[in-house]
């Protein structure tokens, strides 16, 4: 079953350096035909602070209350069309009358009050994961069809699906192992739903009575299925929150993607005041309980000092970061300066040391530990497991052409050990 997604229609641009002002996108121009992009990434932080936005590099003072005064930064986004650079700021005020529009979309929300006039909510955006073995492959075939998670060359995008359905079949077998092991299916829905119920007491007990919702990219309850429900509820201030400490193309990027798109298209979004956090690695809270986790982990050893402190983070393929400007990387290295920093407050200067997991080459943790550990090191490199997928499913494929230039491109890489595949850090996928 494959539900369908929303994958953006247009292929990510190439990477570019070079930025250019543009106004303030759709928020100050209450035309509901404007179309361009309404989510670049705005951030809400605390103070005076630096703040990068891939390759450009902003400086701006930040207003804590989402819902007073804020200060928004908008981010040019790697993908869009025409990259720029937006700064700007808006006062407690609602830009667009949206009330007409709420009273005839909205129903009741019984559990959401008005703050002067306003419908608040909170949008948690995140991965997905398949609940059970079956739903795995159809899952990972979400996965793939993303653009930003498959990066192929305009030229090459109609193979994306086609790409998708091949990749999906055969990395599936893998992946269901990995969700066998943890109870046959992921975790990352309930956890999410958990969060998106302590943010909302946490926000009401500040007289802030916000509806959370939880959008998916790439499994139930997605996306549209939130919006749909934050339209339903008559929202009209929204804070959209990747769950995502850092940013990625990949992760937020992908998701925040996604919603430009519906909200370009739709007129009650279009007209609904909005405001994105697109990463939060540095905030206190967040700094102050890694360091809390590791503190107390430490002191379950006969000797914490001598332990080295390990920061496992996902992997990206180098591409992202070095091409596409990626900014995860560095975000994730300042990330963990900053819990050393707090742990350096409470005298613990343990070693430390970061490794990007597997699949992909931003060194892998699998490097990292030959290091430490003399016989693995020694030891041979993986041998290559391949799992032909072709099942009943590859008859949906898109047609024969996709299906022989799918086949072309694998047999090259499988008999070269390089191409396209290799680039991009979809071969170890396959492995
Ligand atoms: C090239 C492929 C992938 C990129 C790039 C990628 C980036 C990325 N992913 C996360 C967080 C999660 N990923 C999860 C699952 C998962 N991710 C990929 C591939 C890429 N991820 C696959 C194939 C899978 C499925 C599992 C598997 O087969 O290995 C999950 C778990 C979701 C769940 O089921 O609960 C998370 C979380 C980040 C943070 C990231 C880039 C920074
Ligand atoms: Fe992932």
């Amino acid at each position: 079953m494959n539900t369908p997604i929303h994958a953006p229609s247009s292929s990510p641009s190439s990477s570019s350096s070079s930025y250019m002002l543009r106004p303030p996108s759709c928020l100050s121009h209450p035309s509901r035909n404007i179309k361009c992009p309404m989510l670049l990434p705005q951030a809400i932080c605390t103070s005076q602070k630096k703040y990068w936005c891939f390759r450009a590099h902003v400086e701006a003072s930040f207003n804590t209350n989402p819902l007073k005064n804020y200060t928004s930064v908008s981010c040019s986004t790697w993908w869009s069309e025409a990259q720029s650079l937006v700064s700007y700021k808006t006062h407690n005020k609602q830009l667009f009358t949206v009330g007409s529009l709420a009273t005839s979309t909205a129903q009741d929300v019984s559990d959401t009050t008005l703050i002067g006039g306003d419908k608040i909510g909170v949008l948690l955006l995140n991965l997905g994961g398949p609940e059970t073995l079956e739903d795995v492959q159809p899952f990972l075939f979400n996965l793939f069809a993303d653009p930003d998670i498959i990066r192929l060359p305009r030229i090459f995008s109609f193979l994306q699906k086609p790409l998708a359905q091949f990749v999906s079949v055969a990395r599936a077998p893998k992946s269901k192992e990995g969700y066998a092991s943890i109870g046959g299916g992921s975790p990352l829905r309930r956890m999410t739903d958990e969060q998106a119920e302590e943010l909302k007491k946490s926000l009401w007990e500040k007289n802030v009575p916000a509806k959370v919702y939880v959008g998916m990219r790439y499994w139930h309850p997605f996306t549209e299925e939130a919006i749909e429900q934050i339209k339903r509820d008559g929202i009209t201030k929204l804070v959209i929150l990747p769950l995502y400490p850092q940013f990625s193309i990949s992760t937020s990027g992908s998701s925040l993607r996604l919603l430009e798109s519906i909200f370009r298209e739709d007129e009650y979004l279009v007209n609904m005041q909005h405001t994105v956090i697109p990463s939060w690695y540095k905030r206190e809270g967040y700094i102050k309980a890694m360091a809390n986790l590791i503190e107390k982990e430490l002191k379950s050893f006969d000797c914490p000092e001598e332990v080295m402190i390990f920061f496992s983070a996902h992997g990206v393929p180098l591409a992202y970061v070095e091409e596409a400007g990626d900014p995860y990387k560095a975000e994730m290295e300042e990330c963990v300066d900053l819990i050393m920093e707090e742990l350096e407050t409470r005298k613990i200067t343990n070693a430390c040391t970061l490794a990007y997991q597997s699949l992909v080459p931003l060194g892998s943790v699998e490097e990292l530990l030959a290091a430490y550990d003399s016989q693995r090191r020694e030891l041979p490199p993986p041998v290559i497991v391949w799992e032909w997928g072709w099942t009943k499913s590859a008859e949906t494929w898109n047609g024969r052409v996709a299906m022989l230039a799918v086949l072309l491109l694998l047999s090259f890489e499988f008999t070269a050990d390089k191409g396209l595949l290799h680039q991009m850090g979809i071969w170890p996928l396959l492995r």
